[in-house]
């Protein structure tokens, strides 16, 4: 291979060496061992603070501290380099310190030191972000940089341990019972070439990570005192990455990972027999290696590789060409040891290096092939040589591959055969298999149902043995409190007896005190009939009280009727006083103008005696025409009143009264009419007589005029105005008394009928109070006794309410029919007319009649006294209805109608 030289970075390099510190392990912490190290990450400075000796301090390319991550390592340390190798440089990365120190944690990582990990995926997924080491990542970081950057490449891996100058071959396959040893073939040109090794092609990092499993799990360990899994043997990972970019260019990548055995002496490790033999080998390759790096640093002529196997396959890497960096790993704990190990890093830190790129061209690439050929062929030469297969057995075995072939050829007709009753085999086994098929689904329907049945049975079988159980427990509990029971029964028997003693006065006292509380309830139950029987007779009494009050407003408008009719009566005796008061004064005056015409006639005898018959004939037709009309107009306007009251007396039912008063106030409204209508109508009869017989002493005064013009007599004219105011005074007096008498006599009729009237409302509202009231009481009693009573049984409580609520329905008609009286109390005060106040007018003969007629009615119509008795019945001497029949009123109060003697209807 002919390597063309590139300056790595353009100037020379040295090892680069990092420090990595463990912390205490629990079994030192355990020991109260403490760490003698110091670390300063920022000057890369380990301080060593000896017992024995003087404080040491030691610098490196990196120092990292006890607690650093594994993948902050990975990223200082080695992913730069594995870049550089997948720019086509050569790189090894040493571990390096003693047993324990924590090396295999470095380069493997915890997960694939645990021989257990099954899974490659899995493990792979999580190393990257776990506990996992240099190795497992540099094989992600390889393949990512190989997909990213180039167009092809192939990746090949060998996993050697280096034992005892034994070099085994981790990845070999294990079933061959006789492996093929590995040695160290050097060629012409000093080049080591590793023979024997398996070289893994891998395409996938997957690939690339089973095998480091693989070669991992095959490690050989041995125990020593100083930890648990120590590793007795060296091992060398290396990953080889031949690279060809988009351009054609090819290069070769080398990656050795090497995993060092501890580094301690034999004397510390406690090694025995063989183990100390182990222990002394390690150390030898060791110290090779150890003097192989002062020997590069001191430029010495001759550099001792061949020593041991390890210097051997490493001497790329230690010669100068390959970027090599060594990981010192330090237990803080060990003094000696580590300060050997740190040491050592120190001393390898000198150790120059010159990196070159392996860059191949197509040419280099056809000599590699033919180096490839005749690597193989002398590989083939050299086990040849080594197994010492003749020749001549070789084509033995030809011919015998012949034989076997002629015999396979012969075969091959018999089996040509027996492929067809294979066929019918497989057709009827295909058949057979699809009947197993249907019998087996079958079968597993049966099962399922089965199944179903045992679980339901199992149920069953639970639920029995709960109930079981529970009888069981139950029987315990049924003897234990038998057992008390026997054990108790003796103490108990003088207790029962006395219980039965109290129990059977308690029962004594019981069935009195049922005794008294029935009597009780029948004593309620019979005061509650009683109660019921005097509502009934209230709610009978105010059914009499309101017939009562029915009659007095008959009585009340049956006097009004006889007190109109005595006004009429007097009005017409003060009419006819009028009309013969008239008549008298106007005889007289006839009888005067006749003495005064006679006298005049006696004078001018024949031409007045015709004038004065004339005028006497007028007087008289006027005069009588007068009266006929002043008589007809009052005639027939007493007579309509006397028809209008007649006929509204006669219309007028009780039961119109007592359901509506409006109707009481319409008729009072109607007299008033009649009596103002009536007052008008006087009124305009007297001014029609005065005009009459203003008209006619107009037509006297131009007769006489004329009579004194006729008789030229001055003295006559004189005496004449003079009766004719007279005539017209006395005519102006009695039409004005008449009708101040009528305004007086019918305001004092009014006043007392209206005061009759309330006084009976008044009277019965009160009667009516009294009965609400003694039936609150006597409900009041009841519900006392009800409370009192705290034993009545259903039938008495359901009858109670029932009468109770018979009762409220009585009471609410009761405030029903209250409430309408109080309305039509309230309705007639506000429709009665308040008549005018009485004018003050001298008294006439005529007025005074009138009054004493009045008292005679008032007299005679006094108001009946009514008296309640014990039994709650109202007497007044006077006829009452028949008593209302007590199931009729249960709900409503019933009015049951009757008549008087007159047929009027009433209640
Ligand atoms: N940096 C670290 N952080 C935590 N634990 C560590 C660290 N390094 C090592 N250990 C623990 O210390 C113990 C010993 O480590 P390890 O087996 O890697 O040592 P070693 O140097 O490989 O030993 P040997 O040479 O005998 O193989 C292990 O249990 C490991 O988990």
């Amino acid at each position: 291979m002919n390597e063309r030289s590139q300056s790595f970075n353009g100037s020379d390099k040295h090892v680069q060496v990092i420090a990595r510190p463990r912390p205490l392990s629990d079994n030192e912490k355990s020991q109260n061992l403490t760490s003698y190290l110091n670390i300063n990450e920022t000057r890369r400075e380990i301080i060593v603070n000896c017992k024995t000796s003087t404080t040491r301090f030691f610098n490196y390319d990196h120092v990292f501290g006890f607690q650093t991550r594994q993948q902050d390592v990975y990223k200082v340390v080695v992913a730069p380099i594995v870049d550089e190798v997948l720019k086509g440089y050569s790189s090894t990365i040493f571990a390096y310190g003693q047993t324990g120190s924590g090396k295999t944690h470095t380069m493997l990582g915890k997960f694939l030191m645990d021989k257990t990990s099954k899974d490659t995926v899995s493990v792979y997924m999580t190393m990257l972000e776990s506990e996992a080491g240099i190795m497992p990542r540099a094989i992600h970081h390889i393949f990512q940089g190989l997909q990213r950057q180039y167009v092809d490449y192939t990746v090949k891996i060998t996993y050697l341990e280096l034992y005892n100058e034994e070099l085994t071959d981790l990845l070999a396959d294990v079933t061959n019972e006789q492996p093929e040893k590995i040695k160290i073939y050097e060629d012409k040109d000093k080049t080591n070439t590793i023979i024997g090794a398996t070289e893994v092609i891998c395409e996938t990092p997957f690939d690339a990570f089973k095998v480091l499993i693989k070669g991992a799990q095959r490690r050989q360990t041995a125990e020593t005192l100083m930890n648990a899994s120590s590793s007795r043997s060296h091992s060398i990972f290396t990953m080889t990455v031949t690279m060809k970019d988009a351009q054609g260019d090819m290069r070769l990548g080398k990656l050795h990972l090497v995993d060092l055995a501890g580094s301690e002496n034999i004397s510390r490790s406690g090694a025995t027999d063989k183990r100390a033999r182990e222990a002394g080998t390690i150390n030898q390759s060791l110290l090779t290696l150890g003097r192989v790096i002062t020997a590069l640093i001191s430029n010495e002529k001759h550099v001792c590789y061949r020593d041991s196997k390890l210097t051997r396959i490493l001497q790329d890497s230690l010669c100068g060409k390959t970027i090599t960096s060594i990981i010192i790993t330090l237990s803080p704990a060990n003094e000696t040891e580590t300060l050997s190990t740190l040491e050592y890093g120190h001393r390898a830190r000198s150790l120059k290096i010159r990196p070159e790129i392996n860059q191949l061209s197509s040419k280099d690439v056809a000599r590699e092939y033919v180096d490839e050929i005749r690597r193989l062929r002398q590989e083939l030469d050299a086990k040849r040589e080594v197994d010492g297969i003749p020749y001549s057995q070789y084509l033995a075995l030809k011919n015998q591959m012949t034989l076997v072939q002629t015999l396979s050829d012969n075969n091959q007709a018999k089996l040509n055969n027996n492929e067809q009753q294979i066929e019918q085999y497989r057709t009827e086994i295909e058949s057979l298999r699809r009947q197993l098929a249907t019998q087996q689904q079958e079968l597993r329907l049966e099962i399922n149902e089965r199944k179903e049945m045992l679980t339901l049975n199992r149920c069953r079988y639970d639920e029995l043995i709960q109930i079981t159980n529970k009888a069981l427990t139950f029987r315990e509990q049924v003897v234990n409190a038998m057992q008390q029971l026997c054990s108790t029964r003796s103490a108990g028997s003088t207790l029962i007896d006395q219980y039965i003693k109290d129990c059977q006065s308690i029962g004594d006292n019981l069935q009195i005190n049922v005794q008294r509380i029935n009597e009780d309830i029948r004593t309620i139950l019979s005061t509650c009939s009683q109660s019921v029987g005097k509502v009934l007779t209230i709610s009978t009494n105010i059914g009499q009280q309101i017939y009562i009050l029915n009659e007095k407003i008959r009585a009340v408008l049956s006097l009004a009727f006889q007190n109109f009719h005595s006004i009429f009566e007097e009005l017409n005796n003060i009419h006819n006083h009028f009309q013969t008061e008239l008549d008298r004064e106007l005889r007289l005056l006839i009888d005067m103008l006749v003495v005064e015409i006679k006298n005049d006639v006696d004078k001018n005898q024949e031409k007045l005696i015709q004038i004065q018959e004339d005028t006497l004939i007028k007087m008289k037709t006027c005069f009588q025409e007068m009266l006929a009309s002043c008589d007809l107009s009052n005639q027939s306007l007493w007579l309509n009143l006397h028809k209008f009251l007649t006929q509204r007396f006669n219309q007028m039912s009780l039961m119109q009264i007592s359901e509506k008063s409006t109707n009481d106030g319409n008729e009072l409204l109607d007299l008033n009419n009649i009596r103002t209508a009536c007052l008008n109508e006087h009124e305009q009869q007297v001014f029609t007589t005065q005009n009459k017989l203003e008209a006619l002493i107009t037509h006297l005064i131009e007769s006489l005029t004329d009579i004194n013009k006729t008789s030229n007599q001055k003295n006559t004219k004189l005496q004449n105005t003079t009766l004719i105011q007279h005539i017209h005074n006395i005519c102006i007096q009695h039409g004005h008394e008449i009708r101040q008498l009528l305004e007086t006599k019918l305001q004092c009729i009014f006043s007392q009928v209206r005061d009759e009237y309330e006084q009976q409302c008044d009277h019965l509202l009160r009667s009516i109070e009294h009965d609400i009231n003694q039936m609150n009481l006597i409900l009041q009693d009841m519900n006392n006794k009800f409370d009192s009573s705290s034993l009545i049984t259903n039938d008495s409580i359901s009858l109670l309410i029932k009468q109770s609520q018979r009762i409220d329905v009585m009471t609410k008609n009761l405030e029903y029919d209250w409430q309408m009286i109080t309305q039509s109390v309230d309705k007639f005060e506000c429709e009665t007319i308040v008549p005018p106040p009485p004018i003050a007018i001298p008294k006439t003969d005529a007025a005074i009649k009138l009054e004493l007629a009045i008292k005679e009615q008032q007299q005679q119509q006094q108001p009946r006294l009514m008296t309640i008795d014990n039994k709650e019945n109202i007497t007044d001497g006077n006829l009452l209805p028949a008593p209302i029949p007590i199931s009729s009123r249960t709900a409503t109060v019933n009015i049951v109608p009757c008549r008087l003697k007159n047929d009027t209807p009433f209640f």
